[in-house]
């Protein structure tokens, strides 16, 4: 560096020494400040693992129904894996599954997605129950979370309720953030809504109630700035009848209608309702097999098999799908989205995967529904099975199984291609369910809950071969359990020599179902005339 060719750089060095001196014992600092931390954790980790502390004599599955439970799970290994990214050397793979900040905000979405559809209280939730079954009260910062994700979906007064949860247990020490902060941000919800007053009325509350001259300040400082913002606007005037309470974000009323199907509130209003019954099916090919079969709905028709697939086989499924689980996309292959219309993962699991397992099921659908089910790897009959494994929350918004594009049809994979539509749907339930979670169908007002070992089976189009636009369906946030579900999509042109007459004699045509109960014409035309329909909508 040619330092000894002349002395003036020896004399810079000297006055920086003190600098270069403190970056290092900075340095210094900062790594024994994470060293600290680490081993605080190693510690708190050794005396209570979480396998120990969180499940306390519950089987993992039985603690993850509750969705609070995900929740924490979810935001503990994704702070961890914050706290692991300090470490320099270590086996990266073992942290390849796990959550982070993102997965988070994710679990909270769902929770409040779970709040709005099926009308959870705040008071409730907070402290961890959720009809009757209970977790850990929710902490200062899981309030606060829920209130960002909240006020991310636009639902105001949700966001105000739990930001002032957030604020009540500010003392539990879990959460760092000011309170000026977050009473800044309920006021901001306030002003959101339109109501003037109440935001003026908080800030004036506050600084009555600070606790520190800097806490004092900071709210006169706001509301000045908010007086000289609305100055001109008489705020009285202003404030509707807005409070958190009934604030509710306006959703469009496809949204409002499949949130009520969820909750229940609906009425088979169907004028053949009462004819609705279950009965035994015989097996299409082997005599001696009959089928547990009950009939939702004569058109579109929509009916459940009972006791159709054992725990055994059921496991089998998902087994097979694990693997190969991927967020859940939606759309045709050629331009496939990630979006919150569905949110759980899918696999697929192909006949001939393990052994005859899978064909065995693949079969057995055939026998019950008449169709062909058979797997080939060019024009098929019937797709894979696909697996479904659903998260916080998670659901699948109405939509209908067949593409409504036509062109789309072939865009589709190979094995796909000249095979049709998805004529049918198959869909097996693969576990427990408590509460949410049913495949619902709007607009004909059914409902098929979700029973483990039974399938939903219903055709996507109408007799005359065309698309059945009152199949559309979805399936329901799932408030307690878990969900696993596996679909069987049985293509169009398969069925040339199968396809079952009783569907186009009898279901699509309910006046010919009714026939083959035996009821006279003129029986029939009084039980249509005396039937109780509510008048429509816009009739
Ligand atoms: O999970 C459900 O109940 C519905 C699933 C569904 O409709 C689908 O996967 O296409
Ligand atoms: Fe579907």
């Amino acid at each position: 560096t040619d330092i000894f060719t002349s002395l003036t750089h020896l004399k810079d060095i000297i006055e920086n020494e003190e600098i270069l001196l403190k970056t290092v014992s900075d340095y210094v600092t900062s790594e024994e400040d994470k060293i600290n931390n680490l081993e605080r954790f190693v510690e708190l980790s050794k005396e209570e693992p979480i396998k120990k502390s969180l499940l306390s004599n519950k089987t993992v599955d039985e603690y993850l129904s509750h969705p609070l439970n995900a929740y924490y799970l979810i935001k503990k290994y994704a702070l961890n894996l914050e706290r692991l990214a300090q470490v320099g050397n270590y086996n990266k793979s073992l942290v390849a599954n796990f959550p982070d900040e993102t997965d988070i905000a994710g679990a909270a979405a769902g929770i409040i997605r779970l709040q709005r559809t099926y009308q959870l209280s705040t008071n409730d939730l907070a402290n961890g129950n959720i009809k009757g079954f209970k977790a850990d009260p929710l902490n200062s910062d899981d309030c606060y979370r829920l209130g960002e994700s909240s006020k991310e979906n636009s639902e105001l007064g949700l966001a105000v309720q739990w930001f002032n949860k957030s604020i009540e247990k500010l003392h539990d020490g879990s959460n760092n953030r000011r309170i000026e902060d977050i009473v800044s941000l309920v006021v901001d919800m306030f002003l959101l809504m339109g109501n003037g007053k109440k935001a003026l009325d908080i800030y004036s509350f506050a600084i009555k109630t600070a606790k520190s001259d800097e806490s004092k300040e900071f709210f006169q400082a706001e509301l000045d700035d908010y007086n000289e913002l609305y100055k001109e606007i008489d705020v009285e005037e202003n404030s509707s009848i807005h409070d958190e309470y009934s604030w509710r974000k306006t959703e469009p009323e496809w949204k409002v209608k499949y949130e009520e199907m969820c909750r229940g509130q609906f009425k088979q209003n169907s004028k053949y309702a009462k004819h609705l019954r279950c009965r035994y099916v015989k097996s299409s090919t082997c005599p001696y097999e009959i089928f547990k079969q009950e009939i939702l709905s004569f058109s579109p028709f929509i009916s459940m098999f009972h006791d159709i697939i054992s725990d055994k086989e059921g496991e089998l499924l998902k087994e097979l799908a694990k693997p190969t689980l991927e967020r859940a996309q939606v759309g045709v292959a050629s331009k496939p989205e990630l979006t919150t219309q569905r949110i759980g993962k899918v696999g697929w699991v192909w006949d001939n995967y393990d052994g005859i397992g899978v064909t065995k099921l693949s079969n057995r659908v055939a026998r019950a529904t008449g169709l062909s089910t058979t797997f080939r790897h060019i024009m098929t009959d019937a797709e894979p099975f696909q697996v479904v494994n659903y998260g916080v929350g998670g659901q699948y918004e109405p939509h209908t199984d067949f593409y409504l594009q036509r062109s789309d049809l072939n865009t589709v994979p190979e094995f796909l291609l000249n095979t049709g539509d998805r004529i049918a749907t198959w869909m097996f339930y693969l576990s427990t369910i408590h509460a949410g979670g049913a495949t619902v169908f709007p607009d004909v007002e059914v409902a098929v809950p979700p029973i483990k070992n039974a399938a939903a089976f219903w055709y996507n189009f109408e007799e005359g071969g065309d698309m059945d636009m009152r199949t559309s369906h979805a399936g329901c946030p799932i408030l307690l359990g878990q969900k696993w579900v596996a679909n069987k999509w049985i293509r169009e042109f398969g069925q040339f020599f199968t396809r079952r007459c009783p569907i186009s004699e009898f279901f699509a045509n309910e006046d010919k179902y009714l026939l083959s109960l035996g009821y006279s014409k003129r029986e029939i035309e009084e039980i249509n005339f005396y039937s109780e329909r509510p008048p429509q909508p816009d009739q």
